[in-house]
């Protein structure tokens, strides 16, 4: 069992709605360094990394809100999680907004240099500055890993692609714009939409997504937003979706990854305690990385 690291990001910059800067503290408040203690884990929380205040700051480009304080952010991110790698721990970083991905997955693929990355969440996040209906860098973070947009995120790390198309998988997406749904197209990614988890089940989804980001890889990466959960399970996210993943499912989708023994490092990300209920979504968080940590009833 390798020893985990907790990186805190209280980044809220990314998103459109404010609050995901207290993620990290939600997700801590809900017993995260507890959880994985008990599981057996030599745990290390380096607390969070210093995040820039939106007051401080102006939009510049509207179809790039605070892209100089979001590639700093991120470039920290990467060098705090390539360290973490290097000194031979799991990286494992609490949001935040989803563009904390980009600097997350610099740092590790650094190390990983064919990573597979599942992306579990109601959106693509494969937006460009060319694409995006907000502006919000949150949903450019996985087009930005994968090489397109502007060249300031896809660089993070001094390299780019981070990963190539056929190591990734989406699971659970039910809103994609159509610049993604383009960019999904061209590059064959891999996606399980909600349709698929009706139709087949969690279970063969796994099985078939697990094929996909360990064929020829050298790691695994969980990206996982909050908002791929159905609203009722997680109603503290800034952009939610009905129809959403369930709250067996998630736990089967994690319990799947812990078997398989896999997992090289993770996220999880957009957990908005203004908007939650009573911290819900921060503990559903942390059963879930119970459950990817191979926690188990019996
Ligand atoms: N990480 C997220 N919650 N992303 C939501 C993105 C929503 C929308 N597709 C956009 O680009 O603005
Ligand atoms: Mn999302
Ligand atoms: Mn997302």
């Amino acid at each position: 069992m390798k020893p985990i690291t907790v990186i805190g990001v209280p980044l809220d910059l990314g998103a459109g709605r404010r609050g995901v800067d207290m993620g990290p503290s939600a997700i801590r408040y809900a017993n995260l360094h507890e959880k994985l203690t008990k599981l057996g884990f030599d745990v290390e929380d380096i607390g969070n990394l210093s995040v820039p205040t939106l007051e401080t700051y102006k939009v510049i480009d509207p179809n790039l809100k605070y892209l100089d304080e979001i590639v700093a952010v991120n470039e920290k991110l990467a060098e705090t999680v390539s360290e973490t790698v290097e000194r031979g721990r799991f990286p494992l970083v609490l949001g935040g907004d989803h563009s904390i991905a980009i600097g997350t997955i610099a740092g590790v693929a650094k190390h990983h240099r064919k990573l597979g990355v599942i992306w579990f969440d109601a959106h693509g996040d494969l937006n460009t500055h060319e694409t995006t209906p907000s502006g919000n860098i949150h949903g450019m973070s996985l087009a930005a890993s994968l090489g397109y947009g502007h060249e300031e995120l896809v660089n993070c790390g001094g390299y780019a692609p981070k990963v190539s198309p056929e190591n990734v998988v989406i699971i659970g997406p039910r809103e994609l714009d159509p610049g993604e749904r383009k960019l999904i197209k061209e590059l064959g990614i891999r996606v399980f939409t909600m349709h698929d988890i009706d139709r087949i089940g969690m279970a063969r989804v796994m099985e078939e997504a697990l094929k996909v980001v360990t064929n020829g890889t050298d790691g695994v990466h969980l990206s996982l937003d909050l908002d791929g959960l159905d609203p009722k399970d997680c109603p503290g996210v800034g952009t939610p979706v009905v129809g959403g993943i369930t709250y067996r499912e998630s736990h089967l989708a994690m319990e799947m990854l812990a078997e398989a023994k896999v997992l090289t490092s993770a996220e999880f990300v957009e957990v908005n305690p203004i908007l939650d209920n009573g911290n819900k979504t921060a503990k559903v968080a942390v059963a879930l990385v119970g459950s990817a940590f191979g926690e188990i009833v019996l």
